[in-house]
């Protein structure tokens, strides 16, 4: 059976991982939180996945390359440097990133880059999250990923389209970008809609999580898999043959 390693193990995901080891047939190598030392861990399981914070994530996978151990990152909130440190990794070690571990947005993403890229340019791209009151970082993982689909569809990068959270005498919309917009309250799973606008008539992609469960059984079976898997940068995608 193959032993998972959670850091961010007593968080609001860290307890749904444990949670889905057993039914997944895999088990718990061990847990790790902001106190602890995260060289141990990797040492003894055989895959580790990381749901804590972004400033933990560095710490996190210099464990996991020294101890060459392969990760799955569902941490969000990344930033450049560290999606640069995540490459860099995946040379030595297997490593899977990702901003959602749930089928259905592993779907969802690929019909939207399919949208965007069926729809011509005066189909407008808007991107609309809604998460709980504990969450830190905006826009969401899933709402990033949701707009490099998007921005693939189109034969472009995110980073050159995006447009964050309007406000004030913002001038008119620019064609071809894609704005993001975040909304945090009450004790909502995770919601997304991607929203293609254009003269007279608009259609939606959205996705809804009732329960953290689904990115528990998805960080396992990605877990599971990636424990196999020869050194390299992976995507849920692979895991779940889409
Ligand atoms: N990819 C996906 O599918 C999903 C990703 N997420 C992401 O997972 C992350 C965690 O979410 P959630 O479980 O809700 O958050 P919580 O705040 O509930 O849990 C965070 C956990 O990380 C630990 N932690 C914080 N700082 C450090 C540190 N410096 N070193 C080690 N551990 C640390 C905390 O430990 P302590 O209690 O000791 O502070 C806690 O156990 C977020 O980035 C979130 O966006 C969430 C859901 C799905
Ligand atoms: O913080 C959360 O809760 C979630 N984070 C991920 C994200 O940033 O997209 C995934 C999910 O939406 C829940």
């Amino acid at each position: 059976m193959t032993g998972v390693g959670i850091y961010g193990s007593s968080g609001r995901m860290g307890r749904a991982i444990a949670d889905a080891l057993t039914e997944a047939g895999a088990t718990l190598a061990g847990g790790a939180d902001a106190q602890d030392d995260p060289a141990p861990l990797a040492r003894i399981a055989d895959v580790l996945v990381d749901f804590s914070a972004a400033g933990a994530l560095d710490a996190h996978l210099d464990a996991a390359v020294a101890a060459g151990t392969p990760i799955v990152i569902g941490t969000t909130g990344l930033s450049t440097a560290q999606h640069d440190a995540i490459d860099a990794a995946a040379a030595s070690i297997a490593v899977l990133q990702t901003g959602n571990t749930s089928l259905g947005v592993t779907l969802l993403a690929i019909l939207v880059r399919d949208a965007a890229a069926r729809l011509g340019p005066d189909w407008d791209i808007e991107i609309v999250e809604m998460h709980h009151r504990h969450k830190v970082d905006a826009p969401s993982g899933t709402a990033l990923l949701l707009g490099e689909a998007a921005a693939a569809g189109r034969g472009s990068m995110l980073s050159e389209l995006r447009v964050d959270d309007r406000v004030g005498l913002t001038g008119a919309r620019s064609e071809g970008t894609i704005g993001l917009a975040s909304l945090r309250g009450g004790s909502v799973v995770g919601d997304h809609s991607v929203i293609l606008a254009t003269e007279g008539e608009r259609v939606e992609l959205s996705h809804f999580a009732q329960d953290r469960s689904i990115f528990a059984r998805g960080a396992v079976r990605a877990a599971i898999w990636l424990a196999r898997q020869p050194a390299g940068r992976y995507r849920m995608g692979d895991v779940l043959g889409l």
